[in-house]
């Protein structure tokens, strides 16, 4: 996205992830992108006709999407004393022929701060399924007090920033961190540093203060949907409240309609009135989290485009000596991923306990291997440090 242009930008539906565009050469790659394929497809488009309304929720193999959207946990444990260990072998077997193709970057950290000598790294990661694990209550998704040390600690290395699905102020609640840069609703929300860059000219982006009374850059390329948000919200909330389980969430720009907690039977249901809601609204469209249904303004702005636009705004993008990381889990993080693959920029390192597709180039398998990752980046800054001493 030109992000001088004076227009709100105009969606383009993401391609979904092929080989070809998975296989694009990148000297940061650790390996050929050119082995094992997966049938199952990390991004799926969502049917839409030309019109922009929505298809059938069965006939268009929505409840598969909506059944597959989230990999039981259960499938691979670790067992501490002989490593893994997995209910069912070909599981594990499909994992570790995966995990070649998308190594550890537990493993692979030698070889990931081999690249980073000399360059700046700048970090960036989602919040549920990445900083925090997925829980049955999203009001309860917190983070752990040993997680947010090692979030505080890499910030005070790296410029980092959390980029998430859910509104700006929640996420905030969650971590709580000052220190940190915060875009919510998909990146639609941003809060990012006041300095002279590309990013300030964005008509949507306008001087504010933050919580601190600190002067940020406040960018919302979605600020025109809130009323039709507000207003698809309510009307959410009512079709559902008769589903047991199923839950509405406020995102601000966007909106949430979890189904975790709904029995599978009635899945569809779900998904065919949303679907119901969604034909009087063209300008918005849905999105497959992780048992969850994403509803969100038609622009062209995603998680890709907020990492470009937050490397501007910190005077970091198109430098040689940056090296952006991405971490995250989910579908939506797969735009950060190909942003920084396609550009030959950075890492993206996808959060996964199952074999998926995706744009990223590493792997970690839950949130306590995210964790260990940025103690691990800490103890490697801070020794390149007080070698220079
Ligand atoms: O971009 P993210 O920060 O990963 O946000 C994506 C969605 O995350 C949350 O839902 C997910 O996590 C919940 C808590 O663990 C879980 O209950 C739910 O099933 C998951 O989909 C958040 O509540 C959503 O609004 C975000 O869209």
């Amino acid at each position: 996205m030109d992000l001088k242009s004076n227009h709100t930008p105009v969606l383009t539906d993401s391609a979904p992830v092929t080989k070809s565009r998975l296989c694009a050469h990148s000297s940061l790659l650790p390996y050929s992108h050119s082995g094992a394929t997966f049938t199952h497809g990390m991004l799926l488009t969502i049917p839409r006709k030309k019109t922009g309304i929505l298809e059938d929720v069965r006939s268009s193999g929505w409840l598969d999407a909506m059944k597959s959207s989230s990999p039981p946990a259960r499938k691979i444990t670790k067992d501490f004393s002989h490593g893994f260990a997995s209910s069912d072998s070909d599981t594990a077997g499909a994992y570790f022929s995966w995990l070649l193709k998308y190594p550890s970057a537990l493993t692979s950290f030698d070889q990931i701060t081999n690249y980073a000598k000399g360059k700046r790294i700048a970090l960036f990661m989602d919040y549920d399924g990445t900083l925090s694990p997925i829980v049955d209550n999203p009001d309860c998704a917190f983070m752990s007090d040993n997680m947010r040390a090692a979030v505080k600690k890499v910030a005070e290395y790296f410029p980092t920033a959390i980029i998430s699905g859910r509104s700006r102020d929640k996420v905030y609640q969650f971590v709580g961190l000052t220190e940190l840069y915060y875009a919510g609703s998909h990146g639609m929300d941003i809060i990012g540093p006041v300095r002279q860059s590309e990013s300030d000219n964005h008509p949507n982006c306008i001087r504010s203060t933050d919580k601190q009374g600190k002067e940020v850059n406040l960018f919302q390329p979605a600020a025109e949907f809130v009323p039709m948000i507000n207003e698809v919200l309510k009307s959410l909330d009512e079709c559902t409240k008769d589903i047991k389980g199923a839950k509405v969430e406020n995102n601000k720009f966007c909106v949430s309609v979890h189904y975790r907690n709904v029995d599978e039977k009635y899945w569809d249901v779900v998904g065919q009135r949303v679907h119901d809601v969604l034909k009087c609204y063209p300008r918005l469209r849905l999105t497959h989290g992780r048992k969850v249904l994403e509803i969100r303004p038609v622009i062209n702005w995603d998680k890709g485009k907020a990492v470009t636009f937050l490397l501007e705004s910190l005077g970091l993008n198109n430098c040689d000596d940056v090296l952006p990381i991405y971490i995250g889990d989910d579908r939506t993080d797969e735009d950060a991923f190909k942003v920084l693959r396609e550009g030959n920029k950075g890492y993206g390192i996808l959060v996964s306990s199952s074999p998926k597709e995706s744009n990223a180039v590493y792997s970690l398998r839950d949130p306590s291997e995210v964790m260990e990752f940025l103690k691990s980046l800490v103890l490697w800054k801070s020794s390149c440090l007080k070698s220079l001493i």
